[in-house]
């Protein structure tokens, strides 16, 4: 045993906090009014989300998704900073191709903690996108974006439990946007939407960077 290993108390904490780059007034006004506008026309197009391989399992997420929503605007937005968020976390996106969808909230909708990407599931995604959308003043209340701590206070096992991690809270703002890695453990925060209006839902545009799959690739040639 050495020296520093006799000064490490088993009530030591490491605390590594998860890098998310966060960037408000993403679009401006005009084109982020536009977008939830289009959002919030999008109501019929949604089907319940899905976690894994698109199941549907409402004790883990409870939520609804359109998967074909576009929003060209704002991938060409995202084009514009990618340099910097690839230079702060720490990854490379060149060459990658955007998969996203539009998520909506309502009231008691939410997203238990989850990786976006493993080993089995997704594991070409290279970074997470969230952009949120909203109407003003926010018409509801929680949704907070919970980014858990990467590490644990050293006296917890390795996997620990829940009530032992630390974490951060980032709030869905409107026309904000965020960046992290698709290996950071986070949720979505309960919703409270007490009107329960459509037009008052939590809007996301909730996406990845993806290294291209070349069996896709093949398959669509031929
Ligand atoms: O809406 C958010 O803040 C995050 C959503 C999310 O984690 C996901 O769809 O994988
Ligand atoms: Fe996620």
């Amino acid at each position: 045993m050495t020296a520093t290993d006799q000064r490490l108390s088993t009530d030591a904490i490491w605390r590594l906090p998860v890098t998310v780059c966060r960037i408000t007034q993403f679009l401006g006004e005009a084109a982020a009014g536009a977008l939830l506008e289009r959002a919030i026309a999008s109501t019929d197009a949604l089907k319940p989300s899905t976690i894994r391989d698109r199941e549907v399992v409402p004790d883990i997420r409870r939520s609804r998704s359109y998967q074909d929503f576009a929003a060209p605007e704002l991938l060409a937005a995202i084009d514009e900073v990618v340099e910097a968020v690839e230079h702060t976390l720490g990854v490379s996106c060149r060459h990658t191709e955007p998969s996203y969808s539009l998520n909506v909230h309502n009231d008691g909708d939410f997203y238990g903690p989850h990786q976006d990407s493993s080993a089995e599931f997704s594991p070409r995604r290279l970074l997470t996108f969230v952009y949120y959308l909203h109407r003003t003043p926010r018409p509801f209340t929680g949704g907070e974006l919970r980014v858990f701590d990467a590490a644990l206070p050293l006296h917890t096992e390795t996997t620990g439990k829940w009530e032992e991690h630390t974490w951060r809270d980032w709030p869905p703002e409107h026309d904000s946007i965020v960046f992290f890695l698709p290996s950071a453990w986070h949720e979505v925060r309960p919703v409270n939407c007490p009107g329960k209006q459509h037009a008052d839902s939590r809007f996301a545009i909730n996406g990845w960077l993806c290294s291209p799959d070349p069996t896709a690739r093949a398959a669509e040639a031929g």
